[in-house]
């Protein structure tokens, strides 16, 4: 299964790009003893205009445009469900058994996402209550995905 994610909102040099890319890569190297692929990190700029419900709707618009047919869509989002990191394991492995092919990860810009993602979206989830900021959500799931291929690899990195 394909798996990539969809940010709004681009992640300047610094120490949030350099921990992403650490975990991305683990994540790539590891992925496919469990039959995982990374794809990309596809990046779009905030859109400019005055009025946050249009920003959201363009945003939304270049995600739907990214999508392949069929494919999975996870959003990240405060007000979704929480997971822990081995029923976040599961649930990626339960997309893969199920023969899906490609996966998008989705994390929205300062204004939060597009309402009409919500219907399309397969899953809802949070990274906690508290509101993170764009760049920390990206490491926080990069990580995450890397541990989750521990986890369905039985690798010691995830302890409980
Ligand atoms: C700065 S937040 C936007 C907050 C915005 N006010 C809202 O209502 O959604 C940017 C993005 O980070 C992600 N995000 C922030 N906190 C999160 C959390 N606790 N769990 C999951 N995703 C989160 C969401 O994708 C959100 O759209």
């Amino acid at each position: 299964m394909r798996i990539g994610l969809f940010a709004v909102g681009r992640l300047k040099s610094g120490p949030e790009k350099d921990l992403v890319a650490r975990y991305l890569d683990r994540f790539a190297k590891a992925g496919p003893a469990v039959g995982f692929e990374f794809t990309r990190v596809a990046e779009v700029g905030e859109s400019r205009a005055s009025n946050a419900e249009t920003r959201k709707r363009e945003e939304a618009a270049a995600l739907l445009k990214s999508l392949a047919d069929g494919g999975i869509l996870i959003l990240l989002d405060e007000r979704g469900k929480a997971l822990d990191s081995e029923a976040f394991a599961n649930l990626l492995g339960s997309y893969r058994d199920q023969g899906k092919r490609e996966l998008t990860i989705a994390i929205g810009g300062a204004d939060g996402l597009d309402p009409a993602l919500y219907d399309r979206a397969d899953a809802t989830l949070c990274l906690g209550k508290m509101t993170w900021p764009h760049q920390l959500v990206r490491t926080l799931i990069a990580e995450q995905l890397y541990r989750a291929v521990t986890i369905l690899s039985g690798h010691p990195y995830h302890r409980v």
